[in-house]
């Protein structure tokens, strides 16, 4: 069994006087910034002048150009978005690489698909948490925290793999379980679980019901509260005590329907299309799709994505949440940490 580390089992002194700059403040750069200044670490914040730099700076943080902060920092911790890196990364980060310092990720893709080869003398290391960044923030101001995989790429200066752990430690993640992996098992188990459970194979599911409901002649507003809002309530479930927990809340006759009716829809097919999604992953397809469609401006991430806005489920949800404010509040608040459009 993997050793999972926590917060006991990490020295976090390793990372004491070393400053970290924090590179992006989006959706997990604000958390990973303001969770290691509240366990206190030093951190500066390297940005383009823009939305997320006047948001850095006004959550009090030092903001300097990403080539600044990364000339001053001991630890450089990447978190622009994965196609913007290889460019930011040549330009403005590794200029300020001296021997010995730290760069670091927190996902594997561009180093695991050569789009940034690190210098050889420098420590390599990733710390991925295991949900989205805004989590990574709210769950730790709760006391609680986001598991993480750390791993290790080069080991320079022999303090690698307790600076990974440390920095894990630093963003909450001890509170929840650091286990170590490597740059490849990282990118390819997180680009699996995006593609085929927790992004494209939910809100595939969600639509599908959706859409069986509506076009049975269905009121959309149930269908919405059947197929998309009740998932939060059964996956905290699942959060809590796994899938035993969730059906031990369920009657006895939603859990005959699981067992009767869930193999029906995912099915040994499905889990071959699975294995497709996987291969095109390990091969190297996935990546050099996605690197092409970001060197032509994204044509049909772009359309799909207006598509996808549009979709009838989308608007009938607007309205609904708009008339229960406790969602709304969180939303907002989202969207102002998200530096996204
Ligand atoms: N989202 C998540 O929860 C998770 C993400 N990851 C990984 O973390 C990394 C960051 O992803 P994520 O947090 O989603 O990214 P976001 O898109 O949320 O944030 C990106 C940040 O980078 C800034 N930025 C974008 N382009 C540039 C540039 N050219 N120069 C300087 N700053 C720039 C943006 O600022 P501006 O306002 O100026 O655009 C923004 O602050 C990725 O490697 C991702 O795979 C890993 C685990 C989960
Ligand atoms: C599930 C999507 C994710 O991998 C994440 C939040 O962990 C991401 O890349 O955003
Ligand atoms: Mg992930
Ligand atoms: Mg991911």
């Amino acid at each position: 069994m993997v050793k999972v580390y926590y917060n006991d089992d990490v020295k976090g002194e390793v990372l004491q006087g070393r400053k970290v700059a924090v590179v992006g403040y989006g959706s997990q750069g604000h958390a990973h910034a303001q969770n290691l200044r509240d366990s206190g670490h030093e951190v500066v914040v390297g940005l383009r002048k823009g939305k997320s730099w006047d948001q850095a700076v006004s959550d009090g943080f030092s903001v300097k150009t990403v080539r600044e902060a990364s000339e001053e920092a001991d630890v450089v911790m990447v978190l622009l978005p994965d196609e913007w890196q290889p460019t930011v990364y040549k330009n403005e980060i590794e200029p300020g690489l001296t021997p010995g310092k730290a760069l670091a990720f927190a996902h594997g893709f561009n180093v695991h698909f050569h789009q940034v080869v690190p210098p050889k003398d420098v420590d390599v290391f990733l710390v991925a948490p295991k949900g989205p960044g805004h989590l990574v923030r709210r769950t730790f101001e709760s006391g609680a925290g986001v598991p993480a995989l750390f791993g290790v790429l080069q080991n320079v200066t022999g303090e690698a793999d307790n600076l990974a752990l440390a920095y894990a430690k630093g963003i909450g993640a001890g509170r929840a379980g650091i286990l170590e992996t490597t740059f490849q098992e990282e990118t390819e188990t997180d680009l699996f679980g995006e593609q085929a459970v927790l992004c494209g194979g939910l809100t595939s599911l969600v639509k599908a019901g959706f859409e069986t409901l509506t076009e049975a002649g269905y009121q959309p507003e149930v269908a919405y509260f059947e197929c998309l809002h009740e998932l939060k309530l059964i996956v905290d479930l699942m959060y809590e005590g796994g899938i035993e927990g969730m059906r031990y809340s369920v009657s006895d006759t939603a859990q005959w329907g699981d067992f009767v009716s869930g193999p029906r829809v995912v099915n040994e097919e499905t889990k071959a299309r699975m294995k497709e999604v996987l291969e095109d992953i390990q091969s190297g397809k996935f990546a050099k799709g996605w690197i092409l469609e970001n060197q032509t401006n994204r044509p049909e991430y772009n359309a799909t994505n207006k598509r996808e806005q549009d979709h009838q489920i989308e608007v009938v949800g607007r309205k609904l949440r708009e008339l229960m404010p406790f969602i709304k509040k969180d939303e907002k608040k989202e969207v102002v940490f998200s530096g996204k459009d």
